[in-house]
This record gives C-alpha cells, sequence and structure tokens, in this order.
C-alpha cells in the first residue's frame, strides 16, 4: 500500500529541541525519547520501515523549539526552513518538507513563507493554531494566508498548547491536555470560518487534525449547517488527517469533508505507530470504504495537495 504519512515532525541539525518542556515531569523519559526521534535522521528514516510506509511528510513544530510564551526570531525560523529544505532534498524519495512560520508575524512570515517554497522548494507550511490570543483570523496572520493561497501550498493547522484551557479543564485530569488543543484546533478552523477566510481565498487548502473534528462538527452539523464540510456550497477547501487511526474518527471524518479531503496522519514521533498498511486496511474496512476511497486517503490526496 503507497501511504503518506502528513502529520510528522522533524529538527534538522542545529535546531534545538526540547519536546519535554511544559510537560509533566513524569513523562520526561517519554519526551526525552521524542526530543531523540525529532533530531535523529536515522530514526526518521528506519520509522518508514516499523511503519510500514512510502513517505512522511515532516516540519519543525514551534512548540518543541520555544519555551512557552517565547517569540520566534527570524533567524530561527529561516534556520529551521534551511534545515528541513536539507534533509528533505537529500532524502527526496521518502520525504517531503513543509515550512515552518510563526504565522502571525505580518508580512515578515509572508516573506519567509515564499522564499521557503520558491527558493527551498518545501511543499506547505505548517501554521500554529494560536499565539497567544491570537486565532488565524487576526491581521497579524492574513498576510501569509495569503501568500500560501497565492503560493498553491497547503497550510497545515496544528494545535497548540494552551496553559490557560489545560489549567480551566485540570478536572479532566489526563485528558486536559488533548481537550484544549482539541479546542484551540477546532476555534482556529472555526475563527477562519466565521471571518469569510475559505470564501476570500477560494484557492487555500486547510488541513487540520482530527482533533478539531468537535469544530468541524459544530461548524457542520450544528446552528446554521453545512458550513465548512462536504456539503458547504462554494465547496471550502478543509482537509483533516487521520491522527488516532481510529474507526469512528475516520468514519466522522469522511462523512464530515468526504474522502477526497482525509490524509493519513500520525503525529509522528510523537506517536509511533507500526504496521500502517495493516491497520489501515483494517480501519477502511470497519468503515467500508472502497478501493478510490482508500487511495485518497491513504496517498493520493497528500500527492494532490503538495505536488509530488
Ligand atoms: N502533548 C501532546 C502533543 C504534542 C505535540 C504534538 O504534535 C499530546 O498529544 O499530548
Amino acid at each position: 500500500m503507497d501511504v503518506i504519512d502528513f502529520h510528522c515532525h522533524f529538527a534538522g541539525s542545529g535546531i534545538p529541541i526540547d519536546a519535554s518542556r511544559g510537560n509533566p515531569p513524569a513523562q520526561k523519559e517519554f519526551w526525552d525519547g521524542v526530543s531523540r526521534r525529532l533530531t535523529q535522521e536515522e530514526a526518521l528514516l528506519a520509522s518508514l520501515q516499523t511503519a510500514g510506509i512510502t513517505s512522511r511528510v515532516i516540519n519543525t513544530s514551534l512548540e518543541f523549539v520555544l519555551a512557552p510564551g517565547e517569540e520566534a526570531d527570524l533567524d530561527t525560523v529561516r534556520r529551521i526552513n534551511d534545515s528541513i529544505a536539507d534533509v528533505t532534498h537529500r532524502h527526496s524519495a521518502v520525504l517531503h518538507g513543509l515550512a515552518t512560520v510563526d504565522a502571525y508575524r505580518r508580512e515578515a512570515s509572508a516573506r519567509e513563507l515564499t522564499r521557503a517554497v520558491r527558493e527551498l522548494g518545501l511543499k506547505g507550511v505548517f501554521i500554529e493554531s494560536a499565539k497567544g490570543d491570537l486565532l488565524p483570523d487576526a491581521p497579524e496572520a492574513r498576510p501569509t494566508f495569503l501568500a500560501a493561497s497565492e503560493l498553491g501550498v497547503p497550510v497545515f493547522l496544528h494545535p497548540v498548547p494552551d496553559a490557560v484551557l489545560r489549567q480551566k479543564f485540570g478536572r479532566t485530569g489526563k485528558f486536559s491536555e488533548r481537550l484544549s488543543r482539541s479546542a484551540i484546533n477546532s476555534a482556529a478552523l472555526l475563527a477562519m470560518a466565521n471571518a469569510g477566510m475559505f470564501e476570500e481565498m477560494p484557492n487555500l487548502n486547510v488541513v487540520v487534525t482530527a482533533l478539531a473534528l468537535g469544530g468541524l462538527m459544530v461548524g457542520e452539523c450544528l446552528a446554521d449547517g453545512a458550513q465548512i464540510g462536504k456539503h458547504a456550497f462554494p465547496r471550502r477547501n478543509v482537509y483533516i488527517d487521520t491522527t488516532g487511526l481510529h474507526s469512528v474518527l475516520l468514519r466522522a471524518a469522511v462523512d464530515l469533508v468526504g474522502a477526497d479531503h482525509v490524509v493519513m496522519g500520525t503525529d509522528w514521533p510523537v506517536v509511533t505507530e507500526t504496521n500502517l498498511p495493516a491497520r489501515l486496511t483494517n480501519m477502511f474496512d470497519q468503515c467500508g470504504l472502497g478501493e478510490a476511497d482508500r487511495d485518497l486517503i491513504a496517498h493520493a490526496n497528500a500527492r494532490r495537495l503538495l505536488h509530488v
């Protein structure tokens, strides 16, 4: 099975990484392991075999580079993109790179995205769902989204940690981290829909993670309904990944946005899935998907978005 994993993190050489920052001390060993996998090219390449996949789409998430609340300086962002370009060019058959920008830095970020795509050959852009109180509809983020739309590259809208929400959801115990990420990823998508960004930029392709399914359901099934899912007219270019690899999540995603808007994604190396073809086949069987839809989700949608 040809499988492309759209949701993978990596940091090339010279990029300082600490994935344990902001996580509970009891999880330090786990996050130190994530940091190692994030920075070791051999681990990245070996993981393709373990997972049984064709290629990974890699990005450097700023949350692994910066302390909470720390600003990314433009030089760091440029080095991140240079290093993702370096590793993806050396392994172009099995790796595709996304640029990273702090989207909330107006024209400077749009310029860096343009450089990363035009000069470095990166295939899309990784954007954090929020920065402080700012969501993607903020005027500060507009130039970056416009640049992605004009360049014809997809935006991967990734969840971010949120200390205030996590505190608020503290009574949910171990769920508080993912619940807050889920709320932020959902809010980012709905803020874009509410601001009319999909109408303003009809060519813009936005990929959210399965953590945003709640927001997608609110936008599609509640209130006025059909705002952003597959029945919206004109169709919105909202894509969702398969993080969690659960048949219920996949069925919901296909129902909401259509099989032509779902991309396989695992969140490697935070999540280290093995034997993906068998797991995907099982999930596709449970969802009653035909061959054409299986191909779209496993690889064809990602190839179309990334032009690879
Ligand atoms: N902390 C978590 C994820 C961090 C980064 C994902 O890319 C989590 O899921 O608990």
